[in-house]
Formats: structure tokens, sequence, C-alpha cells
């Protein structure tokens, strides 16, 4: 966010030491195992993209890491911030809350007001701070969510398919916002999404979940912005839908880069 109140520093970690470190996450349902022994490191500022077939564990893997799920195997080896923010598709505002409020709930830090103002402004909402939920638009309420996730300078981000919901240009649009706040607030990011060019426009690193592992640890290792009609990019998509298990057949018959 804009430097403003007295200033907003930038996430409290060390520049050395992972942001997260997982070793041996494993989840059950019953007798199927969603997640088997996962290790993962993700350092300060990193930005990484989590891909995966449906239902291969991405939310479990996220939700494992946001401490969201007390029943995860392996979550005594858990390192991950204090200071951590979540996302969601979904991200319900709280109806009863005008944009502002809902930035600012349970920021309990001098100068909440003027930052979450400043926020507002980062996501292109300046002048709505009073706005109720009811009257933004879906784009307008992931942006009063994102707000919201970055008003508290976290060291790490974990967002659920944050743009899931949203339409073409609307998602084009949040892309580059969101680079442009990770560039200046430098969170560690991870980001489950469905998008395979999604996760190569935004991520530094992409992991593709396979069968309850790591079954894809790619560096991208492109200049941003990304172009996806650099044949550098259309490599890297090939080893990622690869990893993902999609042959061309399969995209013959429409899937797209999305995974299925
Ligand atoms: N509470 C639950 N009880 C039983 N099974 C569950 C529960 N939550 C998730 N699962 C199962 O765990 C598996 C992984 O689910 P998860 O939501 O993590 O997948 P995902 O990769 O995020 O899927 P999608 O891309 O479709 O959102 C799925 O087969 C799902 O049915």
């Amino acid at each position: 966010m804009a430097d403003v109140a007295g200033g907003l520093t930038g996430p409290a970690v060390a520049a050395d030491r992972p942001v997260v470190r997982a070793e041996g996450l494993t989840r059950r349902y019953g007798d199927r195992t969603i997640l088997d022994a996962v290790d993962l490191e993700i350092a300060p500022g990193e930005f990484v993209a989590l891909i995966g077939r449906s239902g291969s564990g991405k939310s479990t893997l996220l939700r494992a890491l946001a401490r969201l799920d007390p029943d995860v195997a392996g979550e005594g080896r858990l390192e991950v911030p204090q200071n951590r923010s979540v996302m969601f598709q979904d991200s319900r505002l709280l109806p009863w809350a005008r944009a502002l409020d809902n930035v600012v709930l349970g920021l309990d830090a001098p100068g909440a007001s003027a930052r979450g103002q400043a926020a507002l402004a980062d996501v292109g909402l300046a002048g709505r701070e009073r706005a109720w939920p009811t009257a933004l638009s879906g784009g307008e309420q992931q942006r009063v969510a994102l707000a919201r996730s970055l008003v508290r300078e976290p060291a790490l981000l974990l967002a659920d398919e944050p743009f899931g919901a949203l339409d073409a240009l609307t998602r084009i649009r949040m892309h580059a916002l969101l680079v442009d706040l990770c560039a200046r607030h430098r969170p560690a990011v991870l980001l489950v999404t469905h998008d395979v060019d999604e996760a190569i426009t935004l991520a530094d690193r992409v992991l593709v979940l396979d069968e309850g592992r790591i079954a894809v640890d790619l560096q991208v290792g492109l200049a941003k912005p990304r172009d996806l009609e650099h044949p550098d990019f259309l490599t890297i998509r090939r080893t990622l839908l690869q990893g993902l298990g999609i042959t061309k057949e399969d995209r013959r018959d429409g899937a797209g880069t999305a995974a299925p």
C-alpha cells in the first residue's frame, strides 16, 4: 500500500529464511490419502502458483498452510508466519459493513483508517470507501478483498482461485494489479489456480500437485509482464500441461489451458 500515516513497512521476516517450511504434510479423508507427505518451502517474496487436476488436493494444501485444518498430520513441523492473509474465490465481504470497514475490520494498528484508504486506492477504488458491498460489482468486491488481504502487509498471502469467478477482462486487470502490488509489497504468495496461463503469467515458480505429491516444481524465469505468445512461455505451458497429464488430443477436445 502507499506510504501513508507514518509509513507502512514490508513484511517482517528474515530475508534468508523460508517464509513457509512444510515437511511431511499428510492429509487423509477416510482411507483416501489426499496429501502424501508433502514437503514445501517458499522464500520471502516468492510467488508460487499451485495447479493440479480437480480434486488433486490444492485447496487441502492451502488450508493446511493457513492452519485452517487441524487434522493434517505433520502440522507440528509446519512453519508459516503469523502474519498471513487468506483469500478465497468467494471472499465474501461483510454485507453490513462499508468497503473501508471491510478492509480495516480487525486491523488493530495506528492509522488503520488511513491505511485502509490507501489500500483501497491501491486497488483502484479510491472514493468508494463508503460503498456497501451490494453496490460493488463482483470484480470490485474481489478488489476490496485483495485490499483487505494486503492492508495487513502479510508475509504470506494464500489465495485460493481468487479470480475464478471473474470475467476474462476483469481477470486480466486483476493479474496486472496483483503483479504490481506484489512487486511493491513483496509478500510470499501461494496461488491456487486451475488456469495454467494464469499460473505462468503471475508466478516465479509453478507447482503441479498430483497423487498427493508435488510432481512438478518449475521456475518460470521470464521477465514480467509476460507475453503469452512468447516461445518460452509456450514451452513452459507445454511442460506443465504434460505434468497435468493433458495431451494434445485433450486440448483439441477443448480442454484449453485450464486444468481439468
Ligand atoms: N471434508 C471432506 N471430506 C471428505 N473428502 C474431502 C473433504 N474435503 C475434501 N475432500 C476430498 O479431498 C480431495 C481434494 O479436495 P480439494 O478441494 O483439496 O481439491 P482441489 O485440487 O482443490 O480441487 P478443485 O480444483 O476441484 O477445487 C477431493 O477428492 C475431495 O473430495
